[in-house]
């Protein structure tokens, strides 16, 4: 069982399931499976874990329902087992947010680390020119907030332990993989080395690029504050607005660094 940031929900490994407190909600996890997500790793014939990930979209507090509707905002938490994909480490596809009817925005991502080590990898784009890459590692209690529009995938940096982490996003939500999928996957593979550390490899279907790496940072310019996202959310709900209206910081994400 793993503990929660101040949501009351564990992940029971034995079951593969969620287990929620009282007064939370959450549905039953949708298992991803290894056949759907083999057009976007570097190896697709390559074995695993499988399912790769378990997600559950839309949990949080009785009390907050009305409150996430109103403001097109929804938490969601996925899992991801110990292990490898190959070469790679265990990992999502990598898509880009659906432009959101409301706003007119792919919408922002805020996630947050419960357990484990992930790396957060985002890039501008999925044309030939990727943009700016970037791979975020984050320790249980960072926050990393992919920028509107930009592609991204969320990585377990250790192959030897459970990964967990939340997300709040755009109740909204869709997602396109149309680029990632063209190309094989993202402008870069996340390669696990002898020793269980992680080094890149570029993908050759796009022109070539720089890959930054830096650990998880504060956001005071989104105004995030030091408590968990949950609690944020449960004590200003309007402070995560910006998530789902990202124009509320329409000037701040033109200089924004992951
Ligand atoms: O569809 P993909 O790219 O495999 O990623 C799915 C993941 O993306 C997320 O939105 C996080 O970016 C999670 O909900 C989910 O684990």
């Amino acid at each position: 069982m793993s503990s929660s940031r101040n949501l009351d929900l564990r992940w029971n490994e034995a079951t593969q399931k969620f287990e929620y407190g009282a007064n939370v909600f959450g549905p039953l996890p949708e298992h991803r499976r290894l056949d759907a997500i083999r057009a976007s790793l570097l190896d697709p014939q390559c074995s695993g874990p499988d399912p790769v990930y378990s997600i559950v979209m839309d949990v949080g507090r009785e009390e907050h329902k009305g409150e996430l509707e109103r403001r097109n905002l929804l938490f969601g938490v996925v899992s991801y087992p110990a292990g490898r994909l190959g070469r790679e480490p265990v990992r999502s596809q990598g898509h880009i947010h659906k432009i959101s009817a409301h706003s007119g925005w792919s919408a922002p991502e805020l996630f947050e680390i419960w357990d484990g080590t992930a790396i957060i990898y985002a890039q501008e784009s999925t044309s030939d020119d990727p943009g700016r890459c970037l791979a975020v590692t984050a320790l249980p209690g960072d926050r990393v907030v992919v920028p509107p529009g930009w592609a991204h995938c969320v990585i377990n940096a250790n192959p030897h332990e459970r990964m967990i982490f939340a997300a709040c996003c755009d109740r909204d939500y869709g997602f396109v993989y149309d680029g990632v999928r063209a190309r094989g996957g993202l402008a870069w593979f996340p390669i696990l080395d002898e020793n269980g550390g992680i080094r890149w490899e570029s993908n050759p279907r796009y022109r070539s690029s720089c890959l930054e790496e830096h650990k998880a940072r504060a956001y005071p310019e989104l105004g995030l504050s030091d408590t968990s996202i949950y609690d944020q959310f449960a004590q200003a709900p309007e402070s995560l607005q910006w998530v789902s209206e990202p124009s509320l910081f329409a000037t701040v994400w033109r200089s924004f660094e992951l």
